[in-house]
């Protein structure tokens, strides 16, 4: 079984992790620790609510660190994490680390990314000339994008939310081998086609990844149809719509695994779970934090297995 993986848990138990991510109450930056790429994001208040997310394909992995950059590969997969110090200015930062980290993807022979995440402190407060941090990421990544050494122009599946801490940490998948397709959402715009009213450069990202093995890896998905938010200051109708953004893409939304959920405030925690509760089966992160637009209250992701192909028989 060579299939990518995630789950939530203790990697020490995993014979192979590709790479860790501990969401909890502090930020480290990303580096090789107990011989595995490991990073902590600041995302979670309450200790309680810690969760450890491991990428595995069960194949051994090779580990190394470049430029701030900590990987892990494996012969089909890499995982890689890095991070853009507090700045006054965003851009310049995220363009050199993102263009790092695509030449460590070119050196290590892994060019096709096919999800990234990106957690962006201070995000809806405004930089030294007054744009909102968001939208200076979103610059530098368009940026980085613009002149990729990677071999094709198809967008990686993303989430860009924020962090309890000031800087950018973001840490990425890449396969070795083509053969992924980007998936948009026929009820949302591409996110890489937004008008410029909701920034300079629109974000670089797909809706999802469908891997050749099947799998969907499905982008951070929040209360938008169209380019616009929809049901501001409605948490609960906000989830509604995004279950709905959701299901255009996963066939079957109690399958979804590896689901991640953003609540910008920690008291709509108990009305957003109930309303995840009656839909996921499995394993489920609950994280406060803020999200890329001010009027979003909440935001999900997760990946969806593979389908099988249905096959009828005649009786
Ligand atoms: C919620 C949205 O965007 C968010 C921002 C993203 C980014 O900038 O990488 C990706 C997905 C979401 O986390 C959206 O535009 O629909």
């Amino acid at each position: 079984m060579d299939r990518l993986r995630c789950l939530f848990g203790d990697p020490a138990a995993v014979p192979h992790p590709l790479g860790v991510v501990r969401y909890g109450t502090v930020a480290t930056a990303p580096s090789v620790r107990s011989g595995t790429p490991t990073v902590d994001l600041h995302l979670v208040r309450d200790p309680a609510q810690a969760v450890t997310e491991v990428w595995t394909t069960d194949r051994p992995v090779s580990v190394g660190s470049r430029d701030g950059i900590a990987f892990g590969h494996d012969g089909r997969y890499v995982f890689c994490a890095g991070r853009v110090p507090a700045a006054a200015r965003y851009a310049p930062g995220v363009r050199q680390a993102y263009r790092r980290a695509f030449g460590l993807l070119v050196d290590l022979g892994y060019p096709y990314v096919v999800r990234m995440w990106n957690f962006v402190g201070r995000i809806n407060e405004p930089n030294a000339d007054g744009l909102e941090i968001y939208r200076d990421f979103c610059r530098g990544r368009a940026e980085a994008f613009d002149s990729s050494p990677l071999p094709r122009d198809t967008l990686p599946a993303a989430t860009g939310v924020g962090a309890h801490t000031e800087g950018v940490t973001f840490y990425l998948l890449a396969r070795r081998a083509a053969g992924h397709v980007a998936v948009e959402n026929h009820r949302q715009v591409p996110a890489y086609h937004y008008p410029d009213r909701y920034g300079p450069r629109p974000p670089s990202f797909a809706r999802a990844s469908r891997l050749p093995d099947g799998e969907l890896l499905i982008s951070g998905t929040a209360s938008i149809l169209g380019h616009a938010t929809v049901h501001p200051g409605d948490v609960v109708a906000q989830c509604r719509t995004t279950l709905a953004n959701l299901a255009t893409l996963a066939a079957d939304l109690s399958a979804l695994q590896a689901v991640k959920v953003y609540v910008r405030h920690t008291g709509d925690l108990d009305a957003v779970r109930r309303l995840c509760t009656e839909v996921f089966v499995g394993d489920v992160a609950y994280l406060v934090t803020d999200l890329c637009r001010t009027d979003l209250l909440v935001e999900m992701e997760g990946m969806s297995p593979r389908v099988r192909r249905q096959v009828s028989v005649p009786v």
